[in-house]
């Protein structure tokens, strides 16, 4: 099996101005040091507005965080009104983008579809992908969680080569216990992670599966990272609002001491 490093990213949603953005990772900066960056790599999603002053203060002070973006567009350029495009993003230096989190498919009508194109978009601009998926309750009440999200995977993977789904993340974010203080337990993280993981096994090979880092997401915190963490397939976590507390992210970037 191949050593996967794990991959803490904060996924800042609709919060923090551009001014914000800065004092935010300064302090992540402050506090983060060689060897938490060596044991796991640090990332944060920001919104558009804040890409380009986190962009100068990475650059500036040759910051080890990795940076992107919530969402881009399927298109490449055009008449295409508040659309943000992979160009953009990646001229930004941007190193990932989410696609598909449960918030564009619930607000904006995201589809399987529509999540294929933006992470063929993501990919024809060297950004990589973390593709969202998870069930809602009602699929969750149903048992159903296994092959929903499995459908999800398959939809955003559809005829994406090997050669680039093989530095995919995708993140299971069970709807459930987004936002919501409702954790998943760590069995039921590590049940649909290690199906999404056999599915990849199916899709493309063994040894692709094996390189892809898998995150939960939903509601993790400090106090409940390790046990995540300490399932075999889970690789990280897509972490939103204890993201925005620089205090609580370190400690979440620090798994292994919680
Ligand atoms: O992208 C992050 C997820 O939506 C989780 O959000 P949360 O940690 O606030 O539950």
């Amino acid at each position: 099996m191949t050593a996967r490093t794990p991959l803490m990213a904060g996924n800042w949603k609709m919060n923090l101005n551009h001014l914000e953005a800065i004092a935010h990772v300064q302090k992540l900066a402050f506090a983060l040091n060689d060897k938490d960056y060596a044991a796991t790599e640090v990332a944060v999603l920001v919104p558009f507005t804040d890409l380009r002053s986190v962009q100068t203060l990475v650059d500036g002070d040759k910051l080890k965080i990795k940076y992107g973006a919530q969402d881009l567009s399927a298109h490449d350029s055009g008449a295409y009104t508040g659309e943000i495009s992979g160009a953009m993003l990646s001229k930004l230096s941007c190193s990932y983008v989410a696609v598909g989190h449960s918030e564009r498919r619930q607000y904006h009508a995201e589809t399987d579809e529509i999540c294929n194109a933006k992470v063929k978009a993501a990919y024809q601009y060297g950004l990589t992908p973390i593709l969202c998926v998870g069930e809602g309750l009602d699929v969750r009440k149903a048992g159903n969680q296994v092959a929903h999200t499995l459908a999800q995977v398959d939809g955003g993977l559809k005829d994406v080569p090997a050669e680039q789904a093989a530095s995919i993340v995708i993140a299971y974010e069970p709807v459930w216990a987004i936002g919501t203080g409702e954790v998943a337990t760590p069995e039921d993280a590590q049940e649909v992670c290690g199906a999404i993981r056999g599915r990849l096994a199916e899709l493309y090979s063994q040894e692709l599966a094996d390189g892809v880092r898998i995150q939960y997401g939903g509601s993790v915190k400090a106090g409940n990272i390790a046990a995540i963490m300490a399932q075999p397939d889970v690789d990280g976590a897509l972490v939103g609002g204890a993201s925005l507390d620089a205090e609580e992210f370190v400690k979440i970037v620090r798994f292994r001491d919680q």
